[in-house]
């Protein structure tokens, strides 16, 4: 049976070995939940990039292009990291340049991994059926904040195993520690993370809906890919049929 291991902190991946693995890079709050929703709204692909400037630069080229730094969207862009704002007309057919505080860092530093794809709550059951396709080792690479551990995409993790748990041993206690947290939360994940830290900096900032929309599972049935530079999407066969 192959194993499903969880990184809980971008800065904690070089004790990782990639190469082998598929990892599902995640960030709930918001980067990867805004990443499904566009592509399942038609973007064509996404280009994670790390810095504002680099992101500026494919502007240039006629690139659509995406911000946020610090819960806001960086001036002079398209988009913030709002979903929501990913649901627009403005998205079809477009190729997205992305640049957020931890979720597009993230993306790039697992680069070394066999694939690399992006889940989300809205998209579980599609990234499941995904890592059943592929049949390798996995590992779940938490985005946190600002290299710190955090709660929501730590639940994801563990929701990820719960859907796993008959096909992928968990690899040691990182993955036990996300399935047990994920047990205790799960009737009510909203409730759970009230607290949160990055739940009460987005309400800081007068941003609920998006905490909200972001919880819910299953919303979209397509994985986020990356295919050289670009997050195109994908859809599992068992999810097709
Ligand atoms: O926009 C977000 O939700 C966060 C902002 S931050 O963590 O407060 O800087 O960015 P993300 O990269 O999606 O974690
Ligand atoms: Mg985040």
């Amino acid at each position: 049976m192959p194993f499903l291991d969880v990184c809980f902190s971008p800065e904690l991946i070089h004790l990782y070995e990639l190469k082998g693995r598929v990892v599902v890079v995640v960030d709930i709050l918001r980067a990867t939940s805004s990443m499904v929703t566009g592509l399942a709204h038609g973007l064509e692909r996404i280009v994670p990039v790390s810095s504002l400037e680099d992101c500026k630069l494919y502007s240039q080229q006629g690139y659509l292009t995406a911000a946020e730094r610090d819960g806001k969207m960086a001036s002079d862009f398209d988009l913030g990291n709002s979903p929501f704002s990913y649901m627009s007309e403005l998205v079809k057919g477009r190729t997205l340049a992305m640049t957020t505080t931890n979720g597009t860092r993230a993306i790039r530093l697992s680069a070394a991994a066999d694939k690399v794809v992006v889940g989300a709550f809205l998209n579980l059951s599609s990234v499941a059926a995904y890592l059943l396709e592929q049949q390798k080792n996995v590992l779940v690479v938490c985005a946190g904040w600002k290299g710190k551990f955090n709660l929501e995409d730590t639940l994801f993790a563990g929701a990820l195993a719960h859907k796993l748990q008959d096909s992928f041993e968990p690899e040691n206690d990182a993955t036990l520690a996300a399935w047990h947290l994920y047990e205790t939360a799960k009737n009510d994940l909203e409730g759970f993370l009230s607290k949160a830290s990055h739940v009460q900096r987005l309400r800081n900032l007068d941003i609920f809906k998006d905490i909200t929309f972001c919880l819910q599972p299953d919303v979209y049935d397509i994985v986020p890919v990356m295919e050289g530079d670009y997050l195109v999407p994908y859809t599992p066969e068992v999810i097709k049929s």
